[in-house]
């Protein structure tokens, strides 16, 4: 695979750190994730296939003695901690590059490393207000939405951070130097949404929430419910795709307002969503697959892995527990991803491998163990 003999170190988070650690996982790298010591009774991270677990307590000395020497012998070490934990566990970025100056050492918070708000708690929703995004979604008199914690924690947070690691490995390679990523899930969603703030001269913008082109202003991007309560996504945006989607619902152009005259939008959705509401969803699929409508089913999550298309592609995988996940994105074409087909870790599971891994000696380890700094759950694996 792509990342194979990468090593990673992912201290654990809540949501954005561990995806990014599986997305590294999965394209090869060898990921620790450091749990906490004394540990709680469950994982809280739900993203840790291919992981690896080591149960370590960072707020005693030998425990952060410990993960210093572990970044000694890592590639990238990912923390997700705000601004300034890191330092007060004496394992701020100076130690460590000084240690290992060939460490990528990836900082993942919701503000970033330095401005007002660096030390402030915050959650996704937060992060996609600060950035500006949130003021644009939500539909036409109704309060900003945000789209579950979708885009600051995972696009502009775990899936940016995973970009900017693969920079930093990949400038390595020329320098021999690490460095340190500082991912603010504020500017990465702000990134993330360039094409929105770059687009605003050409009037998609000018009018108010929810009643522009893409923001459910439009009815041919627009969702219409069916008559069995499910749903159609119409994304019918250019005029040639347009003119489909006035056939398949079966109406006569001509007798039409033009497709942007925007004071007919109104009307123009309550007629579409008449008209939608009169099939079934698989009535509507028959119409509309093999078409150029941009007319396609609102899928649920049971429904998406057996969608035939997304079987073709295999787009979705079950691992040994018969879980159903997403396959690894993008394919690539020689070295694609192999996830890892085994439940994820337990906490602590492979404490004493990924020691001895690392260089430690059984004594030391002996040592940790006596000392509470280290926790193992080989018991709950073997059950
Ligand atoms: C919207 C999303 C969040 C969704 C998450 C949900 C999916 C989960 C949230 C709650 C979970 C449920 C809950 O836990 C209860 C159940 C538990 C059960 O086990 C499972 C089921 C549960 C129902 C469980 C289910 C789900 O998991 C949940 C519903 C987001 O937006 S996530 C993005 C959040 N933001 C960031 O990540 C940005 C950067 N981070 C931060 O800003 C802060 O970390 C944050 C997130 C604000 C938290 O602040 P906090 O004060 O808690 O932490 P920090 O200031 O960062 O400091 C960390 C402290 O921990 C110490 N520490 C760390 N590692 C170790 C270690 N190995 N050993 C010892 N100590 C350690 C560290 O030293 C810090 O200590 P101090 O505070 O003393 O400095």
């Amino acid at each position: 695979m792509a990342l194979s003999g990468l090593r990673v170190l992912e201290l654990a988070g809540l949501a954005p750190a561990p995806l990014c650690g599986m997305i590294l996982a999965d394209f090869g790298a060898r990921v620790v994730r450091v749990d906490r010591a004394p540990r709680s009774a469950v994982a809280t991270d739900v993203q840790g296939r291919g992981k690896r677990s080591l149960a370590l307590d960072l707020k005693r000395p030998p425990g952060a003695a410990a993960l210093r020497r572990l970044c000694s012998g890592a590639d990238v070490l990912i923390e997700p901690f705000r601004h300034g934990v890191m330092e007060k566990l004496g394992l701020g970025p100076e130690v460590l590059l000084h240690e290992n100056p060939r460490l990528i050492y990836a900082r993942l918070t919701g503000f970033g490393q330095t401005g007002k708000y660096a030390k402030s708690a915050g959650h996704d929703i937060n992060y996609v207000a600060l950035s500006g995004v949130l003021s644009k979604l939500g539909r036409k008199g109704e309060n900003p939405y945000a789209p579950l914690n979708l885009l600051a924690d995972f696009a502009g947070g775990g899936v940016l951070c995973a970009l900017g690691i693969i920079i930093a490995l990949y400038e390595r390679t020329i320098s021999g130097k690490g460095q340190v990523v500082d991912a603010s899930m504020v500017e990465g969603i702000a990134y993330i949404s360039s094409f929105l703030w770059k687009s605003q001269n050409l009037g998609l913008w000018n009018r108010p929430r929810g009643e522009n082109l893409l923001d459910s202003g439009a009815p041919f991007y627009e969702t219409y419910k069916t008559s069995d309560g499910k749903f159609m996504a119409v994304g019918a945006i250019e005029p040639q795709f347009y003119d489909q989607l006035i056939k398949g619902l079966g109406l006569d152009s001509d007798k039409l307002p033009s497709q942007l005259s925007f004071s007919d939008w109104p009307e123009m959705k309550k007629k579409f969503a008449s008209i939608f509401a009169q099939k079934t969803q698989s009535e509507w699929c028959s119409i509309f697959d093999g078409t150029d409508a941009c007319v396609t089913p609102v899928l649920s999550f049971d429904d998406a892995p057996l969608h035939q298309h997304n079987k073709q592609r295999s787009s979705f995988i079950k691992n040994d527990q018969e879980e159903i996940s997403p396959r690894p994105a993008p394919l690539l074409s020689r070295t694609p991803a192999v996830p890892s087909c085994k439940r994820d870790p337990f906490i602590g599971e492979h404490t004493e491998e990924i020691l001895l891994e690392y260089g430690f000696t059984q004594e030391e380890i002996a040592k940790l163990y006596s000392d509470k700094v280290i926790e193992s759950s080989k018991l709950k694996a073997n059950l």
